[in-house]
């Protein structure tokens, strides 16, 4: 099936494109009524996680109702553990909670490697459903949390300020915390290949706890294992999001994929002159400059895409759109990359 907008795979191969693609990291669910109405007929996320037909339905939602240039799958990045033999629940207006956590030898023995098919079929499931209902009309991103990011919930069994436990074992006993994330690695990595066999356009990579880690322990415990994720997907282009790792940008040029996601705190230019040419940035807008009326979301916007330029941007937020974001706040920041990025390029000499 050829695409018919495939503005954001040809924006991360640094290809030319008519305007930039815009999407919004967590578009699925939180901020639509639609996608409640959905979730509300179930026992929670995990239920509808884990019903393909449903799960492909929230993920076009954002794409019908938005007008967003693509797609990304319904899941969640912790199906991984789940799948490697330690599950975990949601809790409303919580989070995530792992009852069992990994903190022992025997801990980790009992883990396994995710067999994707076995494990995750129903994933794989979603996405098939997912390609065959948007017929083309945009590309559908597939993802995985990046092995630290993961590790850090395995370990701590839940959001945390600091991470404490997972850090400590760092320092504690480096060569379990390399096992484990070694395992979730090649989880990692079978799961993303079967995601693309599935039909997944691209994929990306998020560490959102990338910057609790001071740049040798985030180089040492996080870049090696998210570089071996990149050199084994070979088949899509990959996007790597390291929230809050500003000080890797300048060794983020070496990794094997085609983005960098931006968050908000880093500078455009300057992520520019670290990152080098040879990728593209996606990003970067604050998530609360949303919260602004429409006017201000339209400078704010028009701004960033001044800064970012023509070539090798995917317009996004610096990290996932808050939940009690108006949708329509959303629409007038895509509606304003789409008509912004396109004049800008008609006045191009
Ligand atoms: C750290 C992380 C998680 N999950 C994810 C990350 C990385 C991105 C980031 O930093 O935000 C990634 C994620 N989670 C979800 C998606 C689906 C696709 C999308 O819309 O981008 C994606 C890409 C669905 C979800 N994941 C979750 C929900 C809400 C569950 C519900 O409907 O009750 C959804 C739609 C729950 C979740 N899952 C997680 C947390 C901390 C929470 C609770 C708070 C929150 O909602 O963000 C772990």
């Amino acid at each position: 099936m050829e695409l018919q907008n495939d503005l954001l795979i040809r924006a991360a191969k640094g290809e030319k494109v008519e305007r930039t693609p815009v999407w919004l990291m967590r578009q699925a669910g939180r901020i639509l009524p639609e996608y409640r109405a959905v979730r509300n007929r179930l026992s929670g996320f995990i239920e509808l996680a884990q019903t393909p037909e449903l799960a492909a339905e929230v993920t076009i939602q954002p794409v019908d109702i938005l007008g967003v240039d693509a797609a990304i799958i319904f899941s969640d990045i912790l199906v991984i553990p789940e799948a490697m033999g330690l599950p975990y629940e949601m809790v409303e207006k919580k989070g995530p909670r792992f009852p069992k956590t990994i903190s022992t030898d025997e801990d980790l023995k009992a883990l396994k490697k995710a067999d994707a098919k076995s494990d995750l079929g129903y994933v794989l499931e979603a996405i098939k459903i997912t390609k065959k209902e948007l017929n083309g009309r945009v590309p559908l991103i597939g993802f995985a949390g990046a092995p630290w990011t993961i590790f850090c919930y395995m370990v701590e069994g839940h959001g945390s300020k600091t991470f404490s436990k997972a850090r400590r074992m760092l320092y504690n006993d480096p060569m379990m915390a390399d096992q484990l994330l070694k395992l979730i690695t090649d989880s990692t990595i079978e799961y993303l290949k079967a995601q693309i066999k599935a039909g997944a356009d691209i994929v990306q990579v998020f560490d959102s706890w990338a910057g609790i880690l001071g740049p040798e322990q985030y180089q040492r415990f996080s870049m090696k294992y998210i570089a071996e994720i990149c050199d084994a997907i070979t088949e899509v282009p990959v996007t790597v999001f390291s929230k809050g790792a500003f000080f890797a940008r300048s060794e983020m040029r070496h990794l094997n994929c085609e983005t960098i996601g931006l968050d908000w705190s880093m500078d455009i230019q300057n992520s520019r002159r670290l990152i080098g040419e040879n990728k593209t940035l996606q990003g970067n807008l604050d998530p609360c400059a949303l919260y602004a009326p429409d006017v201000e979301i339209e400078k704010a916007t028009k701004k960033m895409l001044d800064e970012f330029g023509t070539s090798r941007h995917i317009a996004n937020l610096g990290h996932g759109v808050y939940p009690d974001i108006d949708p329509n706040k959303v629409k007038v920041f895509i509606n304003t990359v789409k008509e912004y990025s396109a004049k800008l390029r008609s006045t191009e000499i």
